[in-house]
């Protein structure tokens, strides 16, 4: 253990129930921390910021990782964690609210009734004659494209096949787990197009990557049919909000559901926005404040690495007092060098793991006497060795 509390920097509102995972003997978190080991973050922009090289590891209390320089990151070797799951209930529920307020028009009818307050007459009645204005139409029955399978995909799918649906699901790299979890009403598309076009309900729940920037857009947005409803709980830029209320205006389309607003969208009488709501239920908030300090808490303790999406899995049970972690890029012979420089220095493996993922590769090296400096220096020589951090026990 280091001679010191880890320093956790938090840019974002984190839940009490993560924060209180991270003990204050061992851990000191805080919005002012001057050079942090670890930053914990919900949608704070990391992009804009010079991350301190003090850095060891990132945690996002969520899903999407689209605020944080992964690439830049990777390069120095530090693993950037998140919650998987954590808060894609949450998310469900948000989308079946916003396809309901769609289909059945519940914004306008609520400002309707708003509206009558002080109206005067009989307010029964003006009920009565306006209520028609807003009648609108069921989800059973109707086909709710989802594109992206993932955990949220997931759950809108199966939720809309309990309220009588039909599913259309596309996701060209869906994992084996996902697709396990799917119902097996759920159809399988095989493009975005085909989703488009034969479905009256699309929810999109992809990350937003160079690949699905604009993956809705004027192209595709004219297979719609008009009384489509499209559901952007992804991220702002994964549809092309332009030619979306473009649709809308030419009546290509009837909804667009959107958790992204900008000053573009907000005023649109068919837009219905919501402030990045999706995640924000108290349930969501402290599943992923715990995942991200727990899996923060193991790594910088043990050198753990559970749910980074730049690095592979990594945990090895403590059998030593005195282990080494080392984060390298996915080249051969980095084992060789790495368990060279140990024998050299007279170390004794006690057990070791390497396991890659991409470009990226982990080695965790207990031994069975303390290091020296001198040879975590020679390790770091290592052309392709990224860092390098000594955890005693
Ligand atoms: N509105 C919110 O508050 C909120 C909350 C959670 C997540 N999100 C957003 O939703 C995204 C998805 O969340 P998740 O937890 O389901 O993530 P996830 O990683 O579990 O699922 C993403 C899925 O998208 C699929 N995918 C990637 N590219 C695709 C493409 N071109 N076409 C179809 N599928 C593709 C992947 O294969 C994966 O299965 C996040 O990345 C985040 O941007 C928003
Ligand atoms: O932290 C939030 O409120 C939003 C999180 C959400 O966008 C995610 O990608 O998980």
């Amino acid at each position: 253990m280091p001679d010191r509390p880890f320093g956790i920097l938090v840019l974002n509102s984190i839940s009490r129930s993560g924060l209180d995972r991270l003990p204050p003997g061992s851990f000191v978190v805080g919005k002012d921390i001057a050079e942090p080991d670890a930053i914990l973050v919900r949608s704070a922009d990391l992009h804009a910021m010079s991350i301190p090289s003090s850095v060891l590891a990132i945690a996002r209390a969520g899903a999407g990782t689209n605020n944080i320089p992964v690439k830049d990151l990777s390069a120095r070797g530090v693993p950037v964690f998140n919650a998987p799951g954590g808060n894609a209930n949450a998310v469900k529920e948000l989308v079946l609210a916003g396809m309901l307020m769609a289909a059945r028009n519940l914004a306008p009818a609520q400002r309707f009734v708003a509206g009558l307050q002080g109206a005067g007459g009989p307010l029964e009645k003006a009920i009565e004659d306006g209520k028609k204005a807003f009648a609108g139409a069921e989800l059973a029955n109707q086909t709710l494209g989802v594109i992206g399978l993932g955990k949220v995909g997931c759950l809108v799918a199966d939720a809309a096949i309990k309220l009588g649906m039909q599913v259309l699901g596309y996701d060209p790299e869906i994992t084996v787990d996902a697709a396990w979890s799917l119902p097996s009403q759920v159809k399988r598309a095989a493009s975005v197009n085909e989703v488009l076009k034969n479905a009256t309900f699309v929810s999109l729940h992809v990350p937003l990557v160079p690949a699905t920037r604009h993956l809705v857009n004027a192209d595709n947005l004219r297979l719609l049919k008009p009384e489509s409803v499209l559901l952007n709980f992804s991220r702002e830029g994964v549809v092309d909000d332009g030619a979306a209320l473009q649709a809308l205006d030419a009546q290509q389309l009837a909804w667009y559901v959107c958790d992204f607003p900008h000053p573009g969208i907000l005023a649109h009488a068919k837009v219905l926005a919501f402030p990045h709501l999706g995640a924000s239920t108290r349930e969501a908030e402290d599943n992923c404040a715990a995942m991200v300090a727990d899996q923060l808490r193991e790594f910088l303790e043990h050198g753990t690495i559970r749910n980074a999406v730049n690095f592979p899995q990594v945990e090895m049970g403590r059998e030593s007092r005195w282990r080494v972690a080392i984060a390298n890029a996915n080249v051969p012979n980095m084992v060789g060098q790495i368990s060279t420089a140990l024998a050299r220095a007279g170390l004794n493996i006690h057990n070791m793991v390497n396991k890659s993922r991409g470009d990226m590769a982990y080695t965790l090296v207990d031994v069975d006497s303390a290091v020296n400096a001198q040879l975590l220096a020679e390790i770091r020589a290592i052309a392709g060795v990224l860092s390098v951090r000594y955890l005693p026990a």
